[in-house]
């Protein structure tokens, strides 16, 4: 079957972390939804350096974080990180881009369980990432004055309004 045409999915604000693209400390993710997935292409640079020439393994699970948070767009619901672990299989050089797809695992009750991979141009796994996602209602963030805002994420910013394809 061909693959799904990829859906444009926008950033959650503009100064996350992962995707903002008004954080100039940020990874600035572009991501497209394909089919049940969804899918960044990555390069890490000198800003994410860990050992000389390498990826920081900090920065490698930031995206791998940030990208399960567009998994949400899909399950259509509010939901945090609880856990997350991510395997590093292979240093991820600077200055290469690698492919990062995550989709829902599975899904019992709150929890939604999550799973990525991150491979490279030459086809190489570098690494994967699981993470345990728990859904909240926006009254998780009202403390912190954000609700308002997080709820417009999941309602003004649908996928289909920024349909385009590649
Ligand atoms: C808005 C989108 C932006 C996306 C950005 C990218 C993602 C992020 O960076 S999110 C930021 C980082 N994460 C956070 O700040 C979350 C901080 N943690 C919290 O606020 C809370 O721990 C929270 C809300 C996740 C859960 O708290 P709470 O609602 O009390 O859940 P809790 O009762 O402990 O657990 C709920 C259920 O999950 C289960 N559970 C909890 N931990 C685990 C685990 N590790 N494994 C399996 N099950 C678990 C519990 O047993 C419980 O099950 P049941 O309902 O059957 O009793």
């Amino acid at each position: 079957m061909a693959d799904p045409m990829p859906i444009s999915l926008p950033p959650h604000h503009p100064q996350c972390l992962g995707c903002g693209p008004d954080n100039p400390a940020g990874l600035h993710l572009d991501v497209h939804r394909h089919g049940d997935t969804v899918v960044t292409d990555i390069t890490f640079d000198p800003r994410h350096r860990g050992a000389p020439g390498l990826a920081h393994g900090g920065a490698i699970s930031a995206a791998c974080d940030d990208l399960f948070g567009f998994v949400l767009y899909l399950v259509e619901e509010v939901a945090v990180t609880r856990t997350l672990t991510v395997n590093y299989l292979a240093p991820v050089p600077l200055g290469q881009p690698h492919r990062i797809t995550a989709r829902l695992q599975h899904r019992h009750g709150r929890r939604l369980h999550l799973e990525a991979t991150g491979t490279g141009p030459d086809g190489l796994t570098r690494f994967t990432a699981e993470a345990l996602f728990l859904t909240v209602d926006h009254n998780h963030f009202a403390p912190h004055g954000a609700d308002t805002e997080v709820q417009a994420m999941f309602t003004h910013h649908q996928p289909h309004d920024r349909e385009h394809h590649n």
